[in-house]
């Protein structure tokens, strides 16, 4: 340790509510901020004189306590700049990989398409999760569909441990297996081959001990009804393909017409004249009594986002809010609705009114409508959840091939940039995170791509083109959107640097990031779930940050923590909004 005898500022602002005597110190080198305790009149002292004090004398006035890892401090420590002389729970709270970025590129260059990875046996473990961390994921996802509870809930404290320890925002998305139909798992096994030609049995029949050969089971005891001689049935969407040659009570032979490898669990849909089978299967609830129980562990567990498969109408969507609320009054996990069925395409903008956030999940609604539909359902869903105002993740198949390849098809890359031009809000990994063998080099080509198209569109300066309606249901919701809308706008016109909004709830800093603007926008948030739900949103970089209803002081405070921690710089231009100020600031950091 080099001896100490730099000096230390204070910066002191006026409304520095609480001078307990505790203060932040950080160093550029450290992720996380040294906690120093001194004696709160001392403290005043030098509050009241803003005043630099030097550490060298051993003897220092400073009776240091406390450092982040365990050991105590003292006169003899590294220099430090004390940067709050206020409680430590008023530091300000953003993770080490984006601090980095932005004090290397400027933060004007960080990444506004936020990303989200499927967690599985490939990535489940902390320093898998951690690498994910680093590599730039904002969302992680487990899927119901897989896996034990024991392993569920283990990811889940892994995530919290990582976001404790290492200070991210990841937030956690519980997607629910819905009442979808498909195969059973393959009796172990983790995949099978079938051949041109061969026949197969689909049976709904319990099998108590091992399958016979080429039998699969199937989890719907209605299916053996519902299908008919000469129906095609299809196995993830048509990866294979079968036809239904002959029905024996609950057991449905079929031909393989299209062959393939078969996966464990994989998703059933049967096709007549051109067009999906809707018998009974379709009276099937959304949410199956397995959900139920996924979901009240979801909200035990205190999960960010609850994912609910095969939405069909807005009424699903309420219900489970209005469980969510009884269950637990002030919890706040949000409700995200996939679209991947007929009848979500039909209550398309019902559906994304009642949902706090929509994925496009390609998996299955490539199963359910023709596969060149799908791309203009994607640009539909994406502009309508932007004018609608809620956030949007395009899901599935963006980089498959790297499942097995680590660098992904020509076709893949351009599949990954055209759902950023059209600026959805997140992009997910499924299978490539969660059982691929190059995650991190997944990861890596999302956040690569993002950040190439998203630069593009802006040295391009492409026009919008997208009206934003009008969305407020109060007189007091439509003063904020009118404030973010003239803030966005004058962001783009005088070129600011960044965007500030001080939101207690978020919904300011979806209202800005609704607008796309030019410029990145730091969205201030008093609650670490409130700063991980805006994780998931286009262009926030969220900060937990403990501020007052006095913004000249939040300002002055803000300006000297990020620029303590170098990640703003005087002169760069701001415009700042809140929650509790109707009014538009401009200025330059002093
Ligand atoms: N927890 C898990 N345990 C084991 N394998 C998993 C797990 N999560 C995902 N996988 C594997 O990764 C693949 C892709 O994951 P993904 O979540 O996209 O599932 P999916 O089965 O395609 O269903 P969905 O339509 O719900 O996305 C799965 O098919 C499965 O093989
Ligand atoms: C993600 C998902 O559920 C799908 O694409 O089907
Ligand atoms: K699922
Ligand atoms: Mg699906």
């Amino acid at each position: 340790m080099a001896t100490m005898s730099q000096s230390i500022n204070f910066f002191t602002s006026s409304s520095s509510s609480s001078r307990s005597g505790t203060f932040a110190v950080s160093k550029p080198s450290y992720s996380k901020p040294y906690v120093f305790k001194m004696n709160p009149r001392i403290l005043e002292k030098f509050v009241k004189r803003s005043m630099s004090v030097s550490c060298s004398d051993p003897d220092s006035p400073l009776p240091v306590l406390v450092s982040d890892n365990g050991t105590s401090g003292g006169a003899g420590v590294e220099s430090v700049n004390v940067w709050s002389p206020i409680a430590e729970s008023s530091t300000i709270e953003v993770d080490a990989v984006t601090e980095a970025e932005m004090k290397e590129n400027g933060f004007r260059s960080t990444r506004r398409t936020k990303l989200v990875c499927t967690i599985g046996p490939a990535t489940c473990g902390f320093e898998q999760l951690e690498a994910l961390a680093v590599g730039g994921m904002n969302v992680a996802r487990i899927n119901m569909c897989h896996g034990t509870r024991e392993w569920h809930r283990s990811v889940i404290e892994r995530v919290r441990r990582l976001n404790e320890e290492k200070g991210f925002a990841v937030a956690i998305m519980m997607d629910t297996e819905g009442s979808e139909i498909h195969m059973g798992d393959l009796g172990g096994a983790p995949s099978a081959k079938a051949e041109d030609g061969e026949v197969w049995t689909f049976t709904v029949r319990a099998l108590e001990s091992s399958l016979p050969e080429r039998t699969i089971h199937v989890n719907y005891d209605g299916f053996a009804e519902d299908v008919k001689v000469g129906d095609e049935l299809l196995v993830d969407g048509g990866m294979v393909r079968f036809e239904v040659i002959e029905k024996i009570g609950p057991d449905v032979k079929c031909r393989c017409t299209d062959p393939g490898l078969l996966l464990p669990r994989a998703n059933l849909t049967s096709w007549r004249d051109g067009s999906l089978v809707r018998e009974r299967n379709a009276m099937l609830p959304t949410i199956s009594s397995k959900d139920w129980l996924d979901i009240d562990f979801g909200i035990a567990e205190g999960v960010d986002f609850i994912a609910i498969s095969f939405v069909k109408s807005a009424e699903v969507i309420n219900h489970l809010k209005s469980y969510i609320k009884a269950r637990s009054r002030d919890s706040d996990v949000a409700v995200i609705a996939k679209i991947e069925s007929i009848d979500s395409l039909k209550n398309l903008e019902e559906i994304i009114q009642a949902s706090d956030g929509v994925m496009v999940a390609r998996g299955d609604l490539g199963a359910q409508i023709p596969l060149e539909q799908v791309p203009s359902a994607q640009q539909k869903i994406v502009q309508m959840c932007r004018q609608l105002n809620t956030p949007v993740i395009v899901a599935s198949q963006l980089l498959e091939s790297m499942i097995e390849y680590p660098t992904p098809t020509r076709a893949e890359v351009a599949d990954v940039s055209e759902a950023v031009r059209q600026r959805a809000d997140a992009l997910m990994l499924s299978g490539e995170s969660a059982m691929g063998q190059y995650p991190e080099k997944a990861l890596a080509v999302l956040r690569s791509v993002s950040l190439r198209i998203e630069r593009w569109w802006r040295e391009e300066k492409r026009p919008e083109g997208m009206e934003l309606p009008d969305i407020a249901s109060s007189f007091a919701d439509s003063i904020s959107e009118e404030i973010c809308n003239s803030a966005a706008k004058m962001a783009n016109n005088l070129m600011v640097d960044a965007l500030f909004v001080y939101t207690k709830t978020g919904h300011m800093a979806s209202l800005l990031s609704r607008s796309r603007p030019d410029c990145p926008i730091f969205a201030f948030t008093t609650m670490a779930s409130v700063r991980r739900h805006l994780n998931l949103q286009w262009g926030l970089i969220p900060f937990r940050l403990n501020f007052s209803d006095d913004m000249e002081s939040n300002l002055n405070r803000t300006f000297s923590l990020l620029k303590a921690r170098g990640m703003i710089k005087s002169g760069d231009l701001v415009i700042a909004v809140s929650d509790m100020l109707q009014s538009i600031q401009v200025m330059n950091v002093p």
